[in-house]
This record gives C-alpha cells, sequence and structure tokens, in this order.
C-alpha cells in the first residue's frame, strides 16, 4: 500500500478515501469471509449508495421499516472497505448487508463465487461529476477542487476516491458473469422507485405485502430522506467522517434542476 497521498490511498491500483479506509480489513480482503446471504450495494462515489442503503435496510429491517426502531443506515449497511462506525464485520449477524465502492478485481473471493447478492447501482457519469465536485468540497477527507474544471481533471484522470468511473462500471458489467448481480440505474430509480424496489426485493427473495413495500417506497423518497436524519447521514458527517464547510448534504440536489437547462451543469 502506498500510504503518502494526504486523500488517497492506493490499494493494488485503486484508490480509497484514506481517511476512513479499513486498512485492518484490506490486508485480508481477498480471504474475507462470505456467507450465502450477505448482500452486497456496489457504486461508484455518488451514485445513489445512500439511497439503496436505504430501500436495503427498510427492506430487511422490519423496525426501521415501521420506523420503530432507530436504525442509523451506515449502521445496518456499513461499508466494507471503510471503517466508520467501527464495527467488526466478522461478528455481525446474518444476513449481513454491506456497502462498497470497490472495484470487481477486489471483490473478496467469496463474492466471485456467487456466495453473496450484489446490487450494482450506475449513474450518468455527467451527473455523477456534479455531485462529486460539490461533496469533495463540501467534506473534510476528501480534496477539494478550486472550480468544476479543477475537479474535472481530477475526475477523468481517476484522481479521486473511486479512481475511473468508467473504468468501475465497465469492470463490474463486463464480469457480471463472474457475479450474481443486479445492475440498477439510478435514473431508472428516480423515474420509478416502486417498480425499482419491487426489482430489487424480488432479486433479494424477500417476500414483502402491500403494505411493506408502500412503507418502503416512501421511506426511500428523495423528500422523506432528506428530513430524515436516520437517513441524511447528517451526524455521521458531523461526528465521524469530518464537514470542511457547513454548506450541502449527501442529499442535495440543488443543481438537478440547473443540469437539465444549462451547459455549465450547474457547477457554478
Ligand atoms: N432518495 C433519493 N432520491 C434521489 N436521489 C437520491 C436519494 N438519496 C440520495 N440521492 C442522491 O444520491 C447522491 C449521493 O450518492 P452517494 O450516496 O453514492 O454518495 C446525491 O446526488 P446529488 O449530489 O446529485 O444530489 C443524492 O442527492
Ligand atoms: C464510510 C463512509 C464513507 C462515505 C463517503 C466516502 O467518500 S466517497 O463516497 O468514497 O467519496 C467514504 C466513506
Amino acid at each position: 500500500m502506498d500510504n503518502t497521498d494526504t486523500y488517497l490511498l492506493n490499494f493494488k491500483g485503486y484508490y480509497l478515501a484514506h481517511f476512513t479506509a479499513n486498512t485492518d480489513l484490506l490486508k485480508n480482503l481477498d480471504d474475507f469471509e462470505i456467507r450465502d446471504d450477505d448482500v452486497f450495494i456496489v457504486t461508484y462515489p455518488k451514485s445513489g449508495t445512500i439511497w439503496a442503503q436505504q430501500i436495503l435496510s427498510s427492506i430487511y429491517f422490519e423496525g426501521h421499516r415501521n420506523k420503530t426502531e432507530m436504525v442509523e443506515t451506515l449502521d445496518g449497511v456499513p461499508f466494507l472497505e471503510y471503517a466508520a462506525g467501527k464495527i467488526d464485520q466478522l461478528k455481525r449477524p446474518s444476513p449481513r448487508l454491506f456497502s462498497s465502492h470497490l472495484p470487481y478485481y477486489l471483490a473478496p473471493k467469496g463474492v466471485k463465487n456467487k456466495r453473496a447478492k450484489i446490487i450494482y447501482i450506475y449513474r450518468n457519469p455527467k451527473n455523477i461529476l456534479v455531485s462529486y465536485f460539490h461533496f469533495s468540497n463540501m467534506m473534510a477527507g476528501l480534496q477539494a477542487a478550486d472550480d468544476i474544471e479543477d475537479f474535472m481533471k481530477m475526475f477523468f484522470d481517476g484522481k479521486v476516491t473511486g479512481s475511473l468511473c468508467f473504468d468501475h462500471i465497465r469492470g463490474w458489467y463486463e464480469h457480471r458473469h463472474d457475479f450474481n448481480i443486479l445492475f440498477m440505474m439510478y435514473e431508472e430509480m428516480r423515474k420509478d422507485l416502486r417498480s425499482s424496489v419491487l426489482k430489487i426485493s424480488s432479486f433479494l427473495e424477500r417476500q414483502l405485502n402491500e403494505e411493506d413495500v408502500e412503507a418502503v417506497v416512501k421511506q426511500a423518497t428523495f423528500e422523506n430522506m432528506k428530513f430524515d436524519p436516520q437517513a441524511n447521514y447528517e451526524q455521521i458527517l458531523k461526528h465521524d467522517l469530518g464537514r470542511r464547510t457547513d454548506e450541502g448534504s449527501f442529499l442535495a440536489q440543488r443543481y438537478r434542476w440547473r443540469l437539465e437547462t444549462s451547459p455549465d451543469c450547474g457547477a457554478k
């Protein structure tokens, strides 16, 4: 491992966010023990990870779905390769839900042997770029950029957490036959959230009645998540990840409308 860069940790040719990388787990990543009922959300950063976490957590945890339990989303669906929350992954009860930004070639052997289910969410890279630019300027642990051109250079050089976006998506897609994987497109989820929830629960073989489906969909709407402290990472951002500025959030979309009308992608 190359540990010299302040922001990026180069692990086998892939860049992780240095400040929160779980270096102990990474040492044995290939042999990390996978259980048959493990489920992974895999994304390139800014592709809807937090959204998928919310959907999965409320599909699996009744207490989350009906709001009788306080389940912080990141605790229910923690990252494999990041240490926020300090969870001992080996001691978690089954079924374990994970998030990951890892590329296909770093997936533990057990995942490559189809021993776990993966939901891969992909998003239009143009929207990822804009989202990532604002996010990097907000998060203390990521390298800020002076302007969108500056960030664009880093993004297209793959010098950001997650490395090159196109390699990530292409890698998982081209190797899809090695995995038990469902691909979902962020923009399609935006168009029809209910159908997306049904597709995900069917892939996971989790039977939900009509009332459950309604509850999962309601909890996963942007409007609900934006103001739900368990879902929007506000506390985690403040206390674990670290903010550079008080402005901005995981659920921003303030430039969503400008994206459709402005050639500068709402970067100003
Ligand atoms: N319920 C929801 N509906 C639509 N988009 C959502 C969402 N929850 C999160 N997102 C969007 O997903 C992006 C964050 O992705 P990630 O969780 O991978 O970091 C943000 O995009 P924007 O920055 O464009 O707003 C955020 O607004
Ligand atoms: C531990 C959670 C977390 C959240 C966001 C991160 O940044 S990025 O999405 O990888 O750019 C890193 C870790």
